[in-house]
């Protein structure tokens, strides 16, 4: 089959943040069109792909006309005339083109964006949905949304440490159920912070980001909702927590801060200590970063305690990377993956990152940005990649809400083929 690309361009828009990211566009031989925008994070690895920005302050998160005129030019130059069905050799040839390691030449966002909009003008093309295009006649599997009702960290200014508080559908017979299970906990949350005199104001993904006495107080509270709502902890709804421990860990080491919530400065085994105590406690099923990103040793102990309990997932310190995902294979850092596209900045390369950890025998968890658009490519992507469970924020934003109201569209379009199920 062949489709030729025949224009590609782009465009400056905003995300949820109200931050410039890039729109790209392209047009096949045969008249079709596809457009596709790019996300973008604040608690971000510092061995992420470079995401472009412009020197000029025009916004309070810099502009992005150099990746869009990389788009424009460079890469619209080299991929005209190329077959849009042959993704690898798309995203290839764009690796080529820009030449570095981090996609500093071009920017992630400018190579991402071209290589997601190829990628759904070639599904149009091929009369397929998207997921099909991407994941073949035998996908079936909605992922189960870990919704954010929660927030702290850098997404939210308010007295908690950890970054995203999720509740996990685990026990929902389907995907529409096990959305509305969080939906609903979301809003008994958001009664039971009303009654306590507490912020209900939201995050950057739509947690709710209140003034807890503690982090621990925090996760009361949602058990609290788990229960309010009818729900049973740990049957119905479990918990997922990523710390971002980044963000309270001054020089990415084994020193730690817990600032926000005052509960002050914790070593290694202390802060690991701590999530002893919590997985004892709450009905959690996944923790993403409970460590930073340059402590390797500790997240490799963090695993040997409680690997064979939870999902163990490092996002800062893989950043969707098969170099430092192999590294952590190798030393059994963790046991699985957050997989974000615009980390690495094409989906060849996400995909083979995916593939590693399949391999291995890890889990991977499909994951949103904190800046988000309404772009619903993750929810095809995440459903195509088979990965069983995905994470786009809370009930309460446009931009979230359209990945998960995709899902539902991809489950009511699969019937009784649809799967849903944790592991
Ligand atoms: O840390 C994370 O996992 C993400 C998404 O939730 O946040 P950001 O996009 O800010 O990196
Ligand atoms: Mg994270």
């Amino acid at each position: 089959m062949n489709s030729t690309i025949t224009s590609i361009s782009a465009l400056e828009i905003l995300d949820s943040r109200g931050n410039p990211t890039v729109r790209t566009y392209v047009t096949l031989d045969d008249g079709t069109k596809a457009s596709a925008s790019v996300p973008s994070g604040a608690s971000t690895g510092q061995h992420e792909a470079l995401e472009l920005r412009d020197g000029e302050k025009r916004y309070a998160h810099k502009g992005v006309e150099k990746a869009v005129s990389h788009v424009n030019v460079e890469i619209a130059e080299t991929l005209i005339g190329m077959n849009a069905v042959e993704q690898k050799n798309i995203d290839y040839t764009m690796i080529e083109l820009d030449g570095t390691e981090t996609k500093s030449k071009l920017g992630a966002n400018a190579i991402l964006g071209v290589s997601m909009a190829v990628a759904k003008a070639a599904a149009i093309t091929s009369n397929l949905p998207l997921y099909r295009y991407l994941g073949g006649s035998n996908t079936t599997r909605i992922p189960v949304p870990c919704m954010n009702i929660l927030n702290g960290g850098e997404h939210a200014d308010n007295s908690v440490d950890f970054q995203e508080f999720m509740l996990v559908p685990n026990g929902a017979p389907n995907f529409k159920e096990g959305l509305r299970y969080v939906a609903e906990t979301f809003h008994i949350l958001k009664k039971i912070l009303k009654g306590k005199g507490l912020a209900t104001s939201v995050g950057d993904e739509g947690g709710f980001a209140p003034n807890c006495s503690s982090n621990e107080a925090a996760m009361e509270l949602i058990i609290t909702a788990i229960n309010e709502a009818g729900y049973e902890p740990g049957k119905d709804l479990s918990i997922a927590i990523d710390s971002a421990a980044n963000s309270f860990s001054q020089n990415l080491d084994n020193k730690y801060d817990l600032l926000s919530s005052g509960a002050g400065k914790m070593t290694t085994e202390e802060l690991i200590d701590l999530s002893g105590k919590w997985l004892k406690k709450y009905p959690i099923v996944s923790w993403e970063d409970p460590l930073s990103e340059g402590d390797w040793d500790g997240f490799s102990e963090f695993t040997k305690n409680f690997g064979s309990q939870i999902e163990v997932v490092g996002d800062d310190i893989f950043v969707t990377n098969k170099k430092y995902i192999r590294k952590g294979i190798e030393n059994k850092t963790a046991n699985s993956a957050l997989i974000k596209l615009n980390q690495i900045g094409t989906i060849t390369e996400t995909i083979e990152a995916i593939k590693m950890c399949r391999e291995a025998g890890w889990r991977y968890f499909l994951s949103h940005r904190s800046g988000e658009t309404e772009d619903t490519f993750l929810s095809d992507f995440a459903v195509a990649m088979d990965g069983g469970h995905l994470k786009a924020g809370s009930a309460c934003r446009g931009e979230r809400v359209a990945k998960y109201n995709r899902l539902l569209e991809i489950e009511h379009e699969l019937g009784n083929r649809a799967e849903y199920r944790w592991k």
